[in-house]
Formats: C-alpha cells, sequence, structure tokens
C-alpha cells in the first residue's frame, strides 16, 4: 500500500492541543495494516478526574447521518424507493415543495431550515431547553418548515439536520419499524458493533461511557456536563452512541462494500464541493477531505453538546481513524482535533 506509517506523535500531539484548548481529554484508535494504535490524553470525565480511554462509548453526533444514509440507501437498492423520487411520494404533504427529493436530502441540497440555528442559538440555555424533551420526528420538521427554504432545492449544497430527520421519517414509513429497529436489523448485527446504540429517547449512554462537557458562550464559565441527555433534537441526524472501534468497523465495511451495493455505494461517493479550496466534499450523508499529502479521506463529523468527532477511512477501508474530543462548542478544539486526519493518513511531514 502508498500509505505512510502513521505519525503517531503527531496524532499525540494534535489530542494534547485539544486538550490545552478547552476539552476535559481526548482520544484516537487507528486500525490499519500495522495493527491497531490508540491514544488517550486527559480525562474521560472533569468531575471524577478518570482518565481517558478509546475503551469506552460516547455520542458520534452526526456521524449518525452515515448510519441513516445507508439505511435509506439499502432501502432504495431494494426497491421500496428512488433516490430521485419526490419525498412527498413516500410522505404525502410533508414538505412544501414536490420538487425535494430523496438524493436533495441526503446530499444537503434540499434547501430545508436547518431548526438547530434557532434551537441553539443560545447554547447552555437552548440544550437545557431540550435536554430532557422528546420531540417527534414531525414536530421537527415542523419547526424546520416554520422558515422558508434556503435555496432553490438541487440547486446548492447547504448543511441541514432537517434533511436527515425527514430520512429517518423515511425509514420508519417504508420499513414499517422503529428507526433504532432498523439500524440494529441492517448495520449494527451484521457487523457485531457490541458499542454501537440508538437508545432514544433514553438519556444514559450504556456501559463504560466518556462524559460530555459543554462549552458556554461566556467566556470564563464553567462547563456543563451534558452527558445525559435525550438527543431527541437530533435522532436520525445525531443520536448515535458507539465507540472508536466500532466507528472505525464501520466506516471500513461500508468503503469495503459489506453494506450496499455497487449502485448504492456509488451514488453516496459522488461528491459535490462544499468549499472554495475544493478540499472538502460531501455525497450522501459522507464526507470526502482531500488531504495535503494528496490523499482522500471518507467518513463523517460529528458535533453534539459535550462531543466532536472524527470519523475517517481510507478510500480503499485500509486504514481508519475515529478521534474525539469531549468539549463541544470550542472550534478551535475542532480544529485541533481535527488535526489527527493528516498525522494519521499522511504520516510525518516532509522535513
Ligand atoms: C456539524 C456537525 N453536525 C452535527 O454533528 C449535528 C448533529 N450537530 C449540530 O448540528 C450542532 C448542534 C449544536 C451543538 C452545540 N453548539 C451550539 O449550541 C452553538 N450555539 C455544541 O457545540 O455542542 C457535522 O455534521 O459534522
Amino acid at each position: 500500500s502508498g500509505l505512510a506509517e502513521p505519525d503517531l506523535e503527531g496524532v499525540r500531539a494534535a489530542l494534547l492541543r485539544a486538550t490545552e484548548l478547552g476539552a476535559p481529554g481526548a482520544m484516537a484508535r487507528i486500525d490499519g495494516p500495522e495493527g491497531v494504535s490508540r491514544l488517550a490524553v486527559g480525562e474521560r470525565d472533569a468531575d471524577t478526574g478518570l482518565p481517558m480511554t478509546t475503551r469506552a462509548r460516547f455520542r458520534v453526533g452526526s456521524v449518525t447521518k452515515t448510519f441513516t444514509s445507508v439505511v435509506l440507501l439499502q432501502l432504495i437498492g431494494e426497491g421500496a424507493a428512488g433516490l430521485d423520487d419526490p419525498v412527498n411520494r413516500h410522505l404525502p404533504g410533508l414538505l412544501p415543495d414536490d420538487r425535494i427529493t430523496l438524493r436533495h436530502l441526503l446530499s444537503h441540497r434540499s434547501g430545508l431550515w436547518d431548526y438547530t440555528n434557532d434551537m441553539f442559538a443560545r447554547t447552555v440555555p437552548g440544550f437545557e431547553s431540550v435536554r430532557d424533551r422528546v420531540f417527534s420526528l414531525q414536530e421537527l420538521v415542523d419547526l424546520s418548515l416554520s422558515r422558508p427554504l434556503t435555496v432553490e432545492p438541487g440547486s446548492a449544497y447547504a448543511y441541514s439536520n432537517s434533511n436527515f430527520v425527514v430520512a429517518g421519517m423515511l425509514i420508519e414509513r417504508l420499513t414499517g419499524a422503529s428507526l433504532a429497529d432498523a439500524y440494529r436489523e441492517r448495520i449494527i448485527q451484521p457487523l457485531d458493533l457490541d458499542d454501537t446504540f440508538y437508545v432514544h429517547p433514553r438519556t444514559r449512554i450504556p456501559g463504560t461511557h466518556i462524559s460530555g462537557h459543554l462549552t458556554p458562550d461566556e467566556a470564563g464559565l464553567p462547563l456543563v456536563d451534558s452527558t445525559r441527555q435525550t438527543a431527541s433534537w437530533a435522532q436520525s441526524a445525531g443520536a448515535m452512541i458507539s465507540s472508536p472501534a466500532d466507528l472505525n468497523r464501520f466506516v471500513g465495511a461500508l468503503t469495503e462494500g459489506e453494506l450496499l451495493g455497487t449502485e448504492q455505494l456509488d451514488a453516496m461517493l459522488t461528491m459535490t464541493p462544499t468549499d472554495a479550496t475544493n478540499t472538502r466534499f460531501y455525497g450522501l450523508g459522507l464526507r470526502r477531505y482531500a488531504l495535503s499529502c494528496g490523499l482522500s479521506v471518507l467518513g463523517h463529523t460529528g458535533t453534539v453538546q459535550g462531543f466532536y468527532t472524527y470519523a475517517f477511512t481510507t478510500e480503499d477501508g485500509e486504514r481508519r481513524l475515529t478521534a474525539m474530543a469531549n468539549a463541544s462548542n470550542n472550534g478551535p478544539v475542532n480544529t485541533a482535533l481535527g488535526g489527527t486526519l493528516e498525522a494519521a493518513f499522511c504520516g510525518e511531514r516532509p522535513a
């Protein structure tokens, strides 16, 4: 393989940087031809001081979108729907525009307003107001539809959690089962993801887990323990619980064709640029980052109260990285954590 050895000191430096910038702890797990590397710095929980560990579960935020996209694409592969079907064909009257298709949802091109922009305009009050709330998917869609579309359907990339809430509604409609059943039967059980759970609306992270710490908007205020929440505001857009071992297994299996047929996988990998520098792309529930060493990696990022996650793989599934920091609403922490990708996939910077 053309892969350089992972720069483990570089990964550790990125994790340490994330803790210097405000995360109680950070960790990374790399699975590759050279075996497994596990790195953990700082604390799993700021109150108890328990050390960070990669052998624990946490909330993965929008990495959930890749799980949701896989399930919906499996259903499309089984003929239950078409990628270019209008959403309203399967959920009559749901959306104000019949032009919005399933493909628009999964590629963030529908124009549906992201209700979290209103919900979390004030970070801690917004979180505390929904921490124990249970929403129906319909209620979340109603919040989105209280505002106009942000773009003409299909015309441009506009990231919105609302897209994957509607995708979750489609999964429930097309399977007649719950999201939890669909994730379990179609991904979690087939891949033996023993640390991966969709417990919504229960608030506890099962077993050994990391505590999440929400950074207030006001400088100097103490971190808020955000571990316990229903994550009902996110559901099929961000409520999954998993671990580094399981996410590395998941992204690898995805790119190695274990979960989708070639037609659906090709559709998932059909990318459009999301930034002016042409280094970041979005396909269907999947991101692609073009790294400085010429390598591209596939996966998803996650941001949920208390947790930042990166879960990426090389395009052939040979090397996979999951990195997590247990503080959110802190951009520099997120950027520092992202530094694990270059170190893990590109290896040592040329001197
Ligand atoms: C971007 C990321 N998206 C996700 O993971 C989804 C599930 N999360 C969000 O939309 C952020 C919700 C607010 C987080 C809160 N921020 C605020 O409340 C800001 N006022 C926090 O940082 O914990 C992705 O796709 O990679």
